[in-house]
């Protein structure tokens, strides 16, 4: 029968709780980081992919590429034709600093996805959020996903972020035939990631990456972009009408908590830089963050230039912040595929051009 031969076509990539035959999905961001890599694994696990982006940034064989802004209904419903399940993990970086695009793509486009997804008949929605919605500068130690939304969001990015899993959590829709779930990751790395180990590097090559904020203590959560994926793709399948997911939103993490300067120095070591040894004070670098952001703003018409310490960054790299994934080990199954140990190494490996002397 088909069903067999397609289960000897899966061959390793066979596994219980995978689908075991093939599926059409889509991912919008399907370009990006971890969107990438989100496709990539859908596609060992038998499903076809519709990608839709902004850019075009690769062509892989059982993806089909569609180009276009999330904004535009039209140009979305033709990417969801015969498609049932949607990943909506595309956002503007949160580097832009951009209040009118996050508004515009982040909260104005979502609610373009929704609808695209009712009108084209989509039953699955799967966003991904960031554990960064409950924080607001100040220590969460294992927070679960009952932490109210912060109410004082550190920049636009995370302001957008809570509006837009709001909106896609309360669209989840049983009578109408409408599922969706939220994935709550924090501080994605991995090969191909566009920001943290790149700033980290440019930071280390200017020299400033000399010193601990705080007294480098803190812990915090970095997850290996493969085990967001995996929690991706476990919510997507455990999303049914009669579970108890449908609506909910779900932190994924490594699970291994580790403190903030200990990471950037194994990422930093392993890439030939020194590590990170003086230690400042919080309160003073956070100042200093806050001043180099006014002067920006005040230079903005004569000059432009973007601090490496943004008070956001500081906030993040003094400051505990790491999350319980209890709930989506009870209700996906969620158990992380790499440890944080591999997973900082095979991300060392991948960034031969950033190793120093390079
Ligand atoms: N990287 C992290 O540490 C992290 C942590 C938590 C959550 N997230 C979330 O994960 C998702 C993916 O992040 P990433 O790190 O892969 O970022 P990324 O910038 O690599 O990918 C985002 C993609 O969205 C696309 N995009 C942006 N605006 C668009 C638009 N108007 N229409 C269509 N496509 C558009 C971009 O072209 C890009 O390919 C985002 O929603 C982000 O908020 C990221
Ligand atoms: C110059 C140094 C002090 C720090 C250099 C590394 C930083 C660029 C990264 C360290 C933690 C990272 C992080 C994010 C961006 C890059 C860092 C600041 C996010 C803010 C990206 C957006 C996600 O939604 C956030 C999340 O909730 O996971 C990230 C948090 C960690």
């Amino acid at each position: 029968s088909f069903y067999s031969w397609w289960q000897l076509c899966l061959g390793n990539n066979r596994c219980d709780c995978l689908p075991q035959v093939s599926k059409r999905c889509a991912v919008i961001g399907g370009s990006g980081f971890l969107g990438r890599h989100l496709v990539e694994k859908l596609l060992d696990r038998g499903y076809s992919v519709s990608v839709f982006d902004i850019r075009q940034s690769y062509e892989l064989p059982g993806v089909t590429f569609h180009q276009g802004d999330l904004c535009d209904k039209q140009a979305l419903l033709s990417a969801l034709k015969d498609v049932s399940l949607v990943f909506h993990c595309a956002s503007p970086a949160p580097s832009s600093d951009d209040r009118l695009l996050f508004e515009r793509v982040n909260i104005r486009g979502t609610q373009t996805v929704i609808q695209a997804c009712l009108d084209a008949g989509v039953q699955k929605l799967v966003l991904t959020s960031s554990a960064s919605v409950v924080f607001e500068g100040t220590d969460v130690k294992n927070g679960k996903e009952d932490l109210p939304y912060a109410k004082k969001p550190i920049d636009y990015y995370t302001q957008t972020k809570i509006e837009q899993e709001k909106l896609v959590l309360e669209a989840c829709n049983k009578p109408k035939g409408f599922l969706t779930v939220a994935i709550r990751p924090h501080g994605i790395f991995g090969p191909r990631d566009p920001q943290l180990v790149p700033t980290l590097v440019d930071a280390a090559r200017q020299g400033k990456m000399k010193f601990i904020i705080g007294d480098g203590t803190n812990l915090v959560d970095f997850t290996y972009v493969e085990n967001v994926v995996h929690g991706h793709i476990l919510a997507a399948e455990h999303l049914r009408a009669d579970s108890p997911i449908c609506g909910k939103p779900y932190h994924i993490t490594n699970d291994e908590p580790i403190r903030f300067w200990d990471f950037m120095s194994e990422v930093l070591v392993g890439l030939g830089y020194p590590a990170p040894r003086f230690h400042l004070p919080y309160t003073l670098v956070y100042g200093l963050a806050l001043l180099l952001l006014l002067l920006t703003w005040i230079l903005r018409p004569v000059m432009s230039f973007k601090p490496t310490f943004t008070p956001m960054r500081v906030a993040l790299a003094g400051t505990y912040h790491y999350y319980s994934c209890e709930h989506a080990k009870e209700h996906l199954g969620y158990k992380p595929v790499v440890s944080l140990k591999e997973g900082i190494a095979r991300t060392v490996a991948s960034y031969p051009h950033l190793r120093r002397g390079a």
